[in-house]
């Protein structure tokens, strides 16, 4: 029988996954760049999400980067976003429309910073459009405890790696976390890849 519409068409794919980590994706210089000139700006502490606040879901300090603010970096996440996208999701995707969140993680024993579980597609706004999430971990492992980014995409979480320069990527519908980082410092970078909606 002859397939109708577009079905069985998508293009050859390395495999298909949920979740990917590019390791190395940026050298220690680089994230160390990123994180030098966050603090540079001034990261503004607070409970924030999509906007509202959200007291208990995050915890953690913040500094939204424009698509020009860093060009360098933003060519570096449209290649990677191309690599991934065309290796492992093949999603209709646009562009990084809202730019790229810089976030600290402050450790302290009785419980530091976070973010709690969640999905990064909202429903209204930008967060709407949400279709493809990247999370680059900017911090040394040496350099905190706890802060592990877990994502949990069929019922068991799954700690991804830490090490420092790594980009892993997974569908904004899926749920993650950070673990509240117990001592230390951690650095990350999340953006977010828009598009029209699944179908
Ligand atoms: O900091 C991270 O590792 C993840 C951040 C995150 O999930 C978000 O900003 O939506
Ligand atoms: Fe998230």
């Amino acid at each position: 029988m002859t397939p109708r519409g577009d079905i069985g068409l998508a293009p050859p794919l390395a495999a298909r996954e949920t979740v990917v980590t590019l390791p190395d994706f940026l050298s220690a210089e680089e994230c160390e760049r990123l994180t030098a000139f966050g603090e540079s700006e001034g990261m503004a502490p607070g409970r924030l999400t999509g906007g509202v606040m959200v007291s208990g879901i995050r915890s953690a300090s913040t500094l939204w980067l424009d698509d020009d603010t860093l060009p360098w970096f933003t060519d570096r996440m449209i290649e990677g976003l191309a690599l991934l996208n065309r290796r492992w999701f093949d999603f209709a995707l646009m562009g990084f429309d809202e730019g790229f969140q810089l976030l600290r993680y402050d450790g302290a024993a009785d419980g530091g910073d976070f973010y709690d579980w969640h999905i990064d597609i909202g429903r209204k706004g930008l967060n709407a459009s949400r279709k493809l999430s990247l999370v680059l971990q900017l911090s040394d492992p040496a350099d905190y405890e706890g802060g592990t980014l877990e994502v949990n995409a069929d019922g068991t979480p799954a700690a991804q790696p830490l090490a420092r320069g790594s980009l892993t990527a997974f569908p904004s519908y899926v749920l993650h976390r950070v673990a509240p980082v117990t001592s230390g410092r951690r650095y990350s970078l999340a953006a977010w890849a828009h598009g029209p909606a699944f179908r």
